[in-house]
């Protein structure tokens, strides 16, 4: 079965088990956005990723293995795919495996997805908590979810219509270049150093290669980032993942609310 192929069986399986004929807009939920999800409304289904055909256990602290479907908006009228996890490329299972859920969301019907993260920030005015809209990217992992001669256009790959309509929602909305490392170790300052002058102003270990599965699936793609961290080396202090899981928490309303004001306008 190719990879599409269990997308489309997911996304039957989904239908199944939310009573939900059509999705409109899929959310994947990044390290530290799990608490933001809450402001999003009642679910009326929650499954277990793992009831899904393709889809694994969450395996990093911060991710649940939950699906929902969340009428948002007036009258409930745009329906919300909300992955609770992903998998990420450094845990090795593959890059379909990343990009999954994204096949999953197109199946179900999305016509646009939310790729979140957490991420490391190379602006000292970007402290932790710091939202930041992600106008474009860096690929490093070396991968890509497509196979053969398919030349994916990339160009204005992160919706310029949906990142001002953040704007309109939240002004203040700073934007940049996130590059996506295979990861799981963090970067070393000389590597800070080398996306700095490649022109670089997040670092993080998923979104891109998501993005791009997105894009070949024909969905409108708004990536946002949660800085949790400065990156290695600008602030001297050691990184790690409970720092990311912090800052997620201390930022959960601010980032809710952000989401909350955005998907029903998509
Ligand atoms: O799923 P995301 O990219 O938000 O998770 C980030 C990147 C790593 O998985 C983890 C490192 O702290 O947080
Ligand atoms: N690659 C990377 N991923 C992150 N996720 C959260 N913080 C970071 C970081 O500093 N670097």
């Amino acid at each position: 079965m190719t990879p599409y192929e269990q997308a489309e069986q997911a996304a039957a399986t989904l239908r199944e088990l939310t009573g939900v004929e059509r999705h409109d807009v899929a959310l994947v939920l990044g390290s530290g956005w799990l608490p933001a999800a809450e402001a999003l409304g009642e679910a009326t289904a929650d499954v277990a990723s793992t009831d899904v055909p393709g889809f694994s256990a969450a395996a990093v602290a911060g991710h649940s293995g939950r699906i929902r479907s969340v009428p948002t908006g007036p009258e409930g009228a745009t329906r919300l795919l909300l992955f609770g996890s992903r998998t990420h490329y450094y845990e090795g299972r593959g890059v379909d495996a990343v990009v999954h859920g994204v096949r999953t969301a197109a199946a179900a019907g999305c016509r646009a997805i939310v790729l979140t993260n957490g991420c490391g920030g190379l602006r000292e005015t970007w402290s932790p908590g710091t939202p930041v809209l992600i106008r474009d990217h860096i690929n490093l992992t070396g991968a890509s979810p497509l196979v053969g001669a398919n030349f994916v256009d990339l160009t204005d790959l992160y919706s310029p219509r949906l990142r001002e309509l953040c704007r309109e929602v939240e002004p203040g909305l700073d934007e940049g270049v996130y590059v996506q490392f295979p990861g799981p170790h963090y970067e070393t300052p000389a590597e800070i150093g080398m996306v700095r002058a490649i022109g670089g102003d997040l670092v993080g270990m998923s979104t891109t290669l998501e993005a791009i599965a997105a894009r070949e699936a024909g969905m409108e793609v708004l990536g946002l980032s949660l800085v949790t961290n400065l990156a290695a080396g600008i602030s001297g202090a050691p990184l790690d993942h409970t720092e990311v899981l912090e800052a997620g928490r201390a930022a959960a309303q601010r980032m809710g609310d952000l989401l909350a004001r955005v998907v029903p306008r998509i």
